[in-house]
């Protein structure tokens, strides 16, 4: 029998190249390593079919946009009769579902969604003005029709990943909502990268902006230019922990996924998470269009987050353009929101002996009162260098562990009080310090594919006995906290003259690390990373029981995630850019010496705002912790208050180094609480400062009409791991 000639065979051998199931998602990335196929199957001017009518509208789009669907549905076509059966590369039937899966995904990804959609993004930048035009960025976005902003990240000063030696990153997550497709948004981010000059020089290389769609709802695909979630979200700390620092019950969907703070607290890169600085956006001066605003400024006049110019000489990555266009004009989209009555304060839920919370230089003139003594503050927390972290990271070169940042000196001259002048410093390189290696990674529980199960809400009894950072491997060893010794040094802005409220911002005073860089975290010893644990944020007023925390205004707050129980301060910036970003809630008015019972929210936003008994406000109580001394990232959520806004201290019942334990309190003798533990009084104020009901943008507002059910419940049961 005659051979027949070939045109099955290469049908079938386009057909088997094209589908995008053969496509490794870990290169789904990097479409030129996927572009090769899509060429072999271009001469898919085979006879043509008629696409059904749900995929023609697809198939009818740009070729660079639906190639595969245009090759694979004639190929299916031809191929389905079939040749020989030795000959068949491609099982008919699997082809078939194959390709049609194909044009499932194409038309998922180019659905215009009925109703809009939630998303998360990732920013990251490292390159001129990282800071500046993260800020920048996320107003871009928010000024594109069909993309609304909702929340913002805390702002995460990241070692890069990826075996690329560059600089530190600076990233954040935002949280939005748009009514494009998902390529469609995809293609807007991309534009927004390229507005600010991003130029993809290198894979995990340096770059002015990143923005990376890291889930869409609930969509889970993979195309070929497209893959959602994004393929490496589920591993990459730098993602996933500001994401769950402003939805601390988020899922992460598809293989991989599971609970964001979960995988937060176990990401490979989770050493190489520096601090984080919740009020970062900054108010409308703050997010001026200059790229490169005066590295100096008067503290009254500076803004909420100090913007200081890069640096030439400490870049030593390739400088792409520096970010313009919509700075200017896509900010005031943003500021124009209402603002807010709560903010989700990230505290840290491991055992709480050390904070380091640096706040930012605030005008004196907007500090409401001030509280008799500085809050307790201990030095800049003692962090890994984020390659002492031996575990690997998946998905990146091997040869190239998050270890291996040679440029970054080993010693770095000490900054001095006044803070950096340049975002350069800011992304200096830390002190060298002995490191110790971190503990052994605790193994990855098996990832439940439903929401994240609230912690058990700690009973607001009696104060938590200290413990023993011995009794737990996985605890930080912790040091008595000394506000006056041990004041951070302050990341923005300049120095008050009075330091407002307190030690909060710059301080000359030395860190028990021996390090006065206030980005200095290195650490001498073994540092956990746990999961985030979140409260609100209360309006406060002194009460009987004194004054837990403290308020100021504006300010920034930087969270180091190592740190297992950093004192907040948030600020009540009136109009804040960040404020804007949080919609208006109800608020419950609260008597002075009351206030709702604490409790462990299911979700960060289900406070019932009607839970009003009377609260003991001189119970400290530690928050519950599973065993492994590390909590769950539950969010501990109160409803709000109205008055000024209270900061709050963590409860100071662990035993420092010394063994002394040191007593629950906060800086001016009263009880001090984790912000929003269970047994955490709420105060109301005797009235209400101007801006004081506002809250910094960032976390989970406690509105009752914002969704209390996490972000992105789970679609399917799947692995753990990829
Ligand atoms: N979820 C996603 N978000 C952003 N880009 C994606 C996504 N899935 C696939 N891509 C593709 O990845 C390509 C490369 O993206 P980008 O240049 O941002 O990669 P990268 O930042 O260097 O690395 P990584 O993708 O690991 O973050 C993009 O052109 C885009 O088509
Ligand atoms: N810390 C950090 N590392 C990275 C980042 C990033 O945003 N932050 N982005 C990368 C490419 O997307 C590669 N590596």
């Amino acid at each position: 029998m005659p051979s027949e000639p070939v045109a099955e065979p290469l049908a079938g051998d386009a057909a088997q190249v094209a589908l995008p199931p053969t496509i490794p998602p870990g290169d789904a990335a990097v479409p030129d390593a996927v572009a090769a196929p899509a060429a072999v199957v271009a001469p898919v001017a085979l006879p043509p079919v008629t696409l059904p009518d749900d995929v023609a509208s697809v198939a009818s789009q740009p070729a660079e946009e639906v190639g595969p669907v245009e090759a694979d549905v004639p190929l299916v076509t031809e191929v389905a009769p079939g040749p020989a059966d030795d000959d068949v590369l491609v099982d008919p039937a699997d082809e078939d579902d194959a390709a049609f899966a194909a044009l499932r995904t194409q038309d998922r990804m180019d659905e215009i969604p009925a109703s809009p959609v939630d998303v998360v993004l990732s920013l990251g930048s490292n390159v001129g003005d990282p800071q500046q035009t993260l800020r920048d960025a996320i107003s871009a976005l928010d000024a594109i029709g069909g993309i609304e902003v909702l929340d913002v990240s805390p702002l995460a000063r990241t070692a890069p990943v990826g075996g690329v030696d560059q600089d530190d990153f600076l990233n954040a997550v935002v949280v939005a909502r748009t009514s494009m497709s998902a390529r469609e948004l995809l293609h807007a981010c991309q534009d927004v990268e390229h507005s600010f000059g991003r130029v993809r020089e290198q894979r995990w290389g340096p770059r002015t902006l990143d923005v990376d769609l890291i889930v869409y709802g609930t969509l889970t695909d993979v195309a070929e230019d497209l893959e959602l979630p994004h393929p490496r979200a589920h591993e990459r700390a730098f993602v996933l922990e500001p994401w769950s620092q402003v939805q601390p019950d988020a899922v992460l969907p598809g293989l991989g996924g599971g609970p964001v703070a979960q995988l937060a607290a176990t990401a490979p890169d989770r050493a190489g998470i520096r601090w984080l600085a919740l009020d970062w956006l900054g108010d409308e001066e703050s997010a001026a269009p200059d790229a490169h605003p005066q590295a100096e400024q008067s503290p009254a006049a500076a803004p909420a987050v100090a913007v200081a110019p890069a640096d030439a000489e400490q870049q030593t990555a390739p400088r792409d353009a520096a970010p313009s266009g919509p700075a200017s004009t896509a900010t005031p989209a943003v500021v124009q929101r209402a603002p807010s009555t709560e903010a989700t304060l990230a505290a840290q839920p491991v055992p709480a002996t050390q904070a380091a919370p640096v706040v930012q230089a605030a005008p004196a003139a907007d500090l409401l009162p001030e509280p008799s003594s500085a809050p307790t503050q201990s030095t800049p927390t003692h962090l890994p260098e984020p390659g002492s972290d031996p575990q690997p990271v998946a998905g990146y070169p091997p040869a190239e562990p998050v270890a291996a940042r040679p440029t970054l000196p080993e010693q770095a001259p000490p900054v001095p009080p006044a803070a950096p002048e340049s975002f350069d410093a800011l992304l200096a390189p830390a002190p060298a310090q002995p490191v110790a290696p971190p503990p052994a990674v605790e193994p990855v529980a098996p990832v439940p594919t439903h929401a994240v199960e609230p912690a058990q809400a700690a009973p607001p009894a009696q104060p938590t006995a200290p413990a023993s950072a011995d009794d737990d491997p996985q605890r930080l060893p912790h040091g008595p906290v000394d506000a006056a010794t041990s004041a951070p040094a302050g990341l923005f802005g300049a120095p008050a003259a009075t330091p407002p409220v307190g030690a909060h911002q710059a301080a000359s005073a030395p860190s028990t690390g021996g390090a006065s860089d206030p980005l200095a975290v290195p650490s001498a010893e073994p540092v956990v990373f746990p999961p985030v644990r979140h409260a609100e944020v209360q309006p406060f007023a002194p009460t009987s029981a004194g004054v837990v925390g403290h308020v100021v205004a504006p300010t920034a707050v930087l969270v180091d995630p190592h740190e297992p129980a950093a004192p907040a301060v948030l600020d009540a910036p009136a109009g804040s850019w960040a404020d804007a970003l949080v919609p208006p809630s109800s608020t419950a008015p609260t008597a002075p010496g009351t206030g709702p019972a604490p409790v462990a929210a299911p979700a960060p936003f289900a406070a019932p705002a009607s839970a009003t008994q009377p609260v003991a406000p001189a119970t400290p109580v530690a928050p519950a912790q599973p065993a492994g001394g590390l909590l769950t990232g539950v969010p501990l959520s109160f409803p709000p208050v109205s008055g000024g806004t209270r900061a709050v201290e963590p409860p100071r019942t662990e035993q420092p180094r010394t063994g002394q334990p040191v007593p629950a309190q906060s800086s001016d003798g009263g009880p001090a609480f984790f912000a929003g533990a269970p047994g955490a009084p709420t105060f109301a104020a005797p009235g209400n400062a101007p801006g004081a009901d506002q809250v910094p943008g960032f976390g989970a507002p406690a509105d009752p009409t914002r969704p209390a059910a996490p972000l992105f419940p789970p679609t399917r049961e799947e692995p753990p791991t990829r």
